[in-house]
């Protein structure tokens, strides 16, 4: 076989393997599907409904799942080929590996360290980190915990009566290193999530007041507050996290009309989250953005939805030559990113299993997460033959669509 100095194997196995020679477990499953329950037991029953939740009967987040058993990789044999190179080319730069963070809100509901310990785990295996605005640590001391790693901004889009707030967070997020935009469309309300009504969950409104971080430390909103209100934060948090909460999820949509307003505000590239659909996507092309998450936010706003997946390569046929295309909803394992990769993806987000990694074991739990997808990423890839991420290389020609 060849080698090549510029591959460098993922070689988690190797390291896990050799510790077992001395009789050392590893402290925590390999197994994807053992994940879930594993922060199950760690967990109060309230948080741990909140990151399995999702809408209604779970028809979206059931149809995620099952879309990926709709397509089989067709492996290749006596490919002369050196462990695939797993780097992939966004917005002109260069990303070690085609994974990201998901931005997940309330991550002190999961561990003590919650969004920092996400972050370090993100700097420290060189994936992309997703700040959400609906973040329970600041996005300053986000930005410090990750370092000099690569960082994202996903913006929860405060009401055109609150244009001034919006731009002071991407204000912060450009001063904080944050290189990319990413606007989530699907959740200017939270959807009808039957385990939180069960629990009367809501992070937001809860004595702790987890979530509301971003508000509390904006000057903007700081202001906005005490000018409305004649108090400050401190005199009144209760009220000042209700006043937060209905800044970044008012319950009216904005229209694609306001584009220019965020591209007025950030100079860097703007990534819409949460596309469906062929005619949302070419909309976004003509609104002037760089990219789109086809993604339906994991099954967690709408109910009876069609899988993300599903609509995936319809929608990189139509726009994939002039917007990036990035992809979530369902990723579980190393052969969901070849798939979601081989439909046209570039870069895929993963939610649920990092969250459960957290909770499992704060920074050592999602670091864990983080290398078990991309070890299985990569050997999946290196037994199909296939020798890098490229589109190239992987295209929907390594996939069979399974009749059913
Ligand atoms: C607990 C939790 C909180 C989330 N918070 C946010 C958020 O603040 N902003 C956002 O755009 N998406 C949020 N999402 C959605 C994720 O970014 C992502 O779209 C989804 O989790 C992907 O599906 P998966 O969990 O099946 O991987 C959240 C998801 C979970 C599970
Ligand atoms: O739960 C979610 O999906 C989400 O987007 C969110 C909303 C508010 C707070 C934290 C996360």
């Amino acid at each position: 076989m060849k080698t090549s100095a510029n591959l460098t194997p993922y070689t988690y196995e190797n390291d896990i393997y050799g510790a077992g020679l001395s009789d050392q477990k590893p402290p925590i499953s390999f197994d994807p599907t053992k994940w879930q329950s594993l922060a199950k037991e760690r967990l109060p029953a309230d948080s741990f409904g909140y990151v399995w939740g999702s809408a209604g009967t779970r028809q979206t987040d059931d149809n995620n799942k099952e879309a990926f058993k709709k397509w089989g990789i067709l492996p290749s044999r006596l490919v002369e080929a050196d462990f695939p190179s797993l780097k992939t080319n966004l917005f002109g730069d260069e990303y070690d590996y085609p994974l990201a963070i998901a931005p997940v809100g309330v991550q002190k509901i999961f561990h003590p360290n919650g969004e920092v310990a996400t972050a370090k785990a993100a700097d420290g295996e060189n994936v992309t980190y997703i700040m959400s605005t609906a973040a329970s640590t600041s996005i300053e001391n986000v930005a410090d915990a990750n370092g000099s790693g690569s960082r994202w901004f996903q913006l929860y889009w405060p009401s055109n009566d609150h244009m001034d707030i919006t731009a002071s967070l991407l204000k912060r997020a450009k001063d904080s290193g944050y290189k990319v935009l990413v606007v989530t469309l699907d959740t200017y309300i939270l959807g009808w999530r039957p385990s939180d009504l069960d629990n009367g969950y809501n992070p937001f409104l809860r004595a702790d007041n987890i979530g509301v971080e971003l508000g509390f430390s904006d000057p903007v909103f700081q202001e906005y507050f005490r000018n409305k209100h004649g108090i400050s934060i401190e005199e009144d948090v209760s009220k000042a996290a209700a006043e937060w909460a209905h800044t970044i999820f008012p319950g009216t949509s904005h229209g694609w009309n306001d584009i220019e307003y965020l591209r007025s505000h950030w100079d860097g590239p703007i990534v819409l989250k949460g596309i469906q659909t062929v005619s949302d996507a070419k909309k976004a092309r003509e609104h002037g953005v760089q990219g789109i998450v086809v993604s339906n936010h994991g099954g967690r706003q709408q109910d009876g939805d069609v899988a993300s997946l599903e609509m995936l390569p319809e929608i990189a046929a139509a726009v994939g030559d002039d917007l990036e295309i990035l992809f979530d909803s369902g990723v579980r394992c190393g052969a969901d990113v070849v798939k979601a990769l081989a439909l046209g993806a570039k870069m895929v987000l993963v939610g649920r299993p990092y969250v459960y990694g957290l909770a499992i074991g704060g920074e050592t739990g999602v670091r864990h997460v983080l290398k078990s997808i991309l070890g299985d990423l990569q050997l999946t890839l290196h037994l199909s033959g296939i020798k890098d991420v490229t589109k190239e290389n992987l295209n929907q020609s390594v996939l069979r669509q399974i009749r059913t």
